[in-house]
């Protein structure tokens, strides 16, 4: 995994609402951009289509649509994804061992002659969660770190790839499930940036830091005056750190 560039490890989320805001955010960073994540925002709006544009431009494709519902319809939802031909997809682990087993077999069931197979990916506790939201709201009682160690075995347990989390999670995940469970992480600020609606947050240089597979990185650089420039800055820096 650690073989990818840190440029191959930065996941672009394109949370925009239609085709063409999409592709005139991909069009600003003139081919540099190697994976995006296409969200509800964007799946809701532009459909399948946008999957198949990004495609044809030779990006790679986080599809997250977190699906969570009974193990047959999550199973057949997944059945559907997997003919998309995205790099990955996820589903949350609060549905339970069965429904992420029902997605990961139809994976298996659905792949075409010579496809690739779509990671399947995890969503733990969501990074605009803190435990006080944990406890009083959801009405889990334990610390983060044990829920989302647990959650991630339980991902594990399932035949999934990995999991969603905060870097934050990562030393304990990767402790827990092994080096090769891979970590996709959102949750990624600046020290003095907005932290919008995220709680458990990191800058890049730290959530490479931790180990985390793959970051997820939003507004930081969408909303940057000059997007391309904002990766290329988070590239060079996180690279420079590595280099120290
Ligand atoms: O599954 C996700 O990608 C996800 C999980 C999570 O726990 N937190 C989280 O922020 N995300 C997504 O990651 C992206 C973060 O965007 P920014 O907050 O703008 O960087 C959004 O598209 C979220 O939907």
């Amino acid at each position: 995994m650690n073989n990818l560039s840190i440029r191959d490890r930065i996941i672009v989320a394109l949370d925009v609402p239609t085709e063409k805001e999409a592709l005139d955010l991909v069009a600003r960073f003139e081919g540099e951009l190697r994976f995006v994540k296409v969200g509800m925002e964007l799946f809701y709006g532009a459909g399948y289509p946008i999957i198949e544009k990004l495609q044809k431009l030779g990006i790679k494709i986080f599809l997250d649509l977190k699906l969570h519902d009974i193990p047959n319809t999550v199973g057949r939802a997944a059945a559907q994804l997997t003919k998309m031909g995205v790099e990955m997809f996820n589903v949350h682990v609060a549905g339970g061992i069965q429904m992420m087993e029902e997605a990961r077999n139809q994976i298996e069931k659905n792949l075409a002659v010579g496809q690739k197979r779509p990671l399947l990916i995890g969503v733990t506790q969501l990074t605009s969660t803190d435990e006080k939201i944990l406890h009083e709201q959801i009405g889990i009682p334990y610390s983060m770190e044990a829920i989302v160690t647990h959650y991630a075995k339980l991902a594990k347990k399932a035949g999934l790839d990995g999991v969603v989390s905060s870097p934050l999670d990562v030393p304990k995940i990767k402790g827990a499930c092994g080096i090769d469970f891979l970590t996709v992480t959102p949750g990624i600020r600046f020290l003095n940036g907005d932290h919008h609606d995220q709680k458990r947050i990191t800058t890049p240089e730290q959530a490479f830091q931790f180990g985390s597979d793959y970051i997820v990185v939003g507004r930081m650089i969408t909303e940057a005056k000059e997007p391309a420039k904002q990766l290329e800055e988070i590239v060079r820096n996180v690279e420079k750190q590595i280099l120290n």
